[in-house]
């Protein structure tokens, strides 16, 4: 595995959530950290159907365009009774022409169980692929996840995306009421963050 030796790293996302996350986590590296958006990088299109896939689009997209190594999150929510939907489309669920509303996808996600009369608890777990991309084209992969349940109603203003539905096993609060530092210690990026530490950062 290709350890990281710069001081210097950029972010390959424009999600706001994420960036606070990962940046949270990198905090104890003293790298520097950039985002895409400071490189005035746009989104590159996700057309893969696997987040690893996805995940490998964006870190060598901004990593090609920076010269830098970057760092790239593939995430989403896989309900079970929902046949693991909507995995790699989390995102896309909560697409709408003025943006995204994901008041409105984690409703169609409740909607969508009761129509089944899904059992409970309605288990199902976050994934997250990291990638951390060099411009010479080398890459490494990193997977992480948490299982828990889907409950309804919303609860908590903490987090991002579908954390105010997402109960981790042995918690009777959601990610959103979550504190965040707890959120850093037990999340499914968390997860994926500690392999990519193991892996390239020792
Ligand atoms: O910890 C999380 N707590 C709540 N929701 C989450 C989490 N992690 C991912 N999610 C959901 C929302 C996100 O929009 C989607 C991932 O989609 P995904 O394409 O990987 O990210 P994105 O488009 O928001 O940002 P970007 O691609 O620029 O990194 O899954
Ligand atoms: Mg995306």
């Amino acid at each position: 595995m290709r350890k990281f030796t710069g001081d210097q790293l950029v972010m390959a996302s424009h999600n706001k959530g994420k960036l606070r996350e990962i940046a949270a986590l990198l905090a104890p590296f003293g790298i520097k950290v950039s985002s895409a958006a400071d490189h005035g990088l746009d989104e590159p299109e996700e057309t893969e159907s696997t987040f690893a896939g996805n995940a490998r689009i964006k870190a060598h997209y901004a990593a090609k365009a920076t010269g830098l190594p970057a760092l790239s999150d593939d995430s989403g929510i896989s309900v079970d009774a929902l046949d693991g939907a909507p995995g790699v489309y989390t995102a896309d669920w909560a697409e709408t022409p003025n943006g995204r509303d994901f008041a409105m996808a984690m409703e169609k996600t409740w909607n969508l169980l009761e129509a089944k009369n899904a059992p409970f608890p309605r288990t199902a777990a976050f994934n997250c692929t990291l990638c951390l991309a060099w411009p010479d084209g080398h890459d490494e992969l990193f997977v992480g996840k948490v299982d828990g349940q889907v409950v309804w109603p919303m609860r908590g203003e903490h987090g991002f995306g579908y954390d105010p539905i997402f109960v981790p096993n042995g918690f009777d609060i959601t990610f959103g009421e979550m504190d965040p530092a707890k959120k850093h210690e037990m999340s499914h990026r968390a997860d994926a963050f500690a392999k990519l530490v193991a892996g390239c950062f020792d």
